[in-house]
């Protein structure tokens, strides 16, 4: 195993060894408190960009999953057809691996993806860093190699147009009961699923394209990385759909802030980010608190939603927005995951909310 050094924008340095693809690499440095959920979170569109910190210290003991696909397309146990964070982070990568659905270990997965993954990082104190300062660029670098990795930028790059899809997909085309027109801002496959199993039909369209056209029952925005600021081609295109009143929208994660911003609200840059199986959130007007997955690290300013909206969320920790609702409109979304993958499926409701209202 080589030697690597992360290297914070900072100047701090951790050194350890690498397992995975031997490629320098530069991108956000992110923490994940998750206990599981390696595959899942790496096959996450919306962590584009970024290098993933696990800090559940030993990574890589259930091994990977494989690479089959449902009928519909969609991959059976993983959130997209590959990984998209950057690198992996962890404590202690355990090669030995032991699961009924394991194929390969997540070293020989990394390689073959040409995904870096570095092991022996004192990730509690890397953890303890980004907590104070806030999420800093970083970089991974070969010790025995010159340092020869250009900065990355993060903030106002728009990785939404790099993970949609290109052009229109249909889901259940002609069997589902209702048809909703998905925003593909770099959509989890379980979102998907989620849907196809309330029957409906789902019209997956590239995140800028304009799909007023098309005849559909309700309007779908789905998660995605980077800066919500860069995505206004779809805030147009949300913004012309609520001009009919009665069109259900519902939005998840990326969705949240890109409904919240057609309804006029700000976004900001939260210092460090929720990325965990156990974030709580309370439903507002209630005393009922969820626990749910996340994977974040902008939020809507709650200050900022005109009259005509409402928090539907709050988060227990912070007291940052986690969702809002259009208070005569069927509009509501949600800053977690509902439908968790991984995490738990306690909100998983929220879909069941949005089939109703179509
Ligand atoms: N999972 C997501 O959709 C993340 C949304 C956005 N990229 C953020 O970090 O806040």
């Amino acid at each position: 195993m080589r030697n690597v050094t992360l290297i914070l924008d900072d100047g701090s340095r951790f050194h350890g060894k690498s397992f995975g693809y031997e490629k320098p690499v530069a991108g956000e440095v992110v923490f994940n408190t998750a206990m599981t959920g390696y595959p899942e979170s790496l096959t996450d569109p919306s962590y584009a960009g970024q290098l993933m910190t696990l800090t559940y210290p030993l990574v890589g003991n259930y091994g990977v999953p494989p690479f089959t696909f449902e009928a519909n397309g969609l991959p059976t146990f993983m959130e997209s057809e590959k990984i998209h964070a950057e690198a992996i982070i962890v404590s202690d990568y355990s090669e030995k691996y032991s699961h009924w659905n394991a194929v390969e270990s997540l070293a020989d997965w990394l390689k073959r993806e040409q995904i870096p993954g570095i092991t022996g990082i004192d990730t509690r104190e890397l953890t303890k860093v980004l907590r104070e300062h806030g999420v800093m660029m970083g970089k991974i670098v070969f010790d025995d190699e010159p340092n020869n990795i250009p900065e990355a930028t993060y903030a106002g790059v728009n990785y939404v147009d790099k993970v949609s899809c290109k052009e229109i997909i249909r889901y259940n085309e002609g069997e589902g009961k209702k048809k909703v027109v998905l925003v593909d801002c770099g959509v989890k496959s379980n979102i998907i699923r989620c849907l196809l199993k309330r029957d409906v039909e789902v019209i997956r369209v590239p995140w800028d394209y304009d799909f007023n056209s098309l005849q559909f029952d309700g309007l779908f925005i789905s998660n995605g990385p980077g800066d919500p600021d860069t995505c206004d081609a779809a805030v147009q295109n949300i913004r012309k759909a609520m001009q009919n009143e009665k069109l259900p929208i519902f939005g998840i994660c990326m969705g949240n802030q890109l409904l919240s911003k057609a309804g006029g609200a700000k976004i900001y840059k939260l210092k460090y980010g929720h990325r965990s199986h156990n974030q709580p959130v309370r439903l507002v007007g209630t005393d009922k608190c969820f626990i749910t997955s996340q994977n974040h690290g902008y939020a809507v300013d709650n200050n900022t939603l005109g009259a005509d909206w409402e928090p539907l969320f709050i988060n227990m920790n912070d007291g940052s927005n986690e969702g809002i609702r259009h208070k005569k409109n069927p509009w509501f979304s949600a800053q977690f995951h509902p439908e968790a993958a991984s995490g738990p499926t306690d909100t998983e409701f929220l879909f069941d909310e949005f089939v109703k209202l179509l």
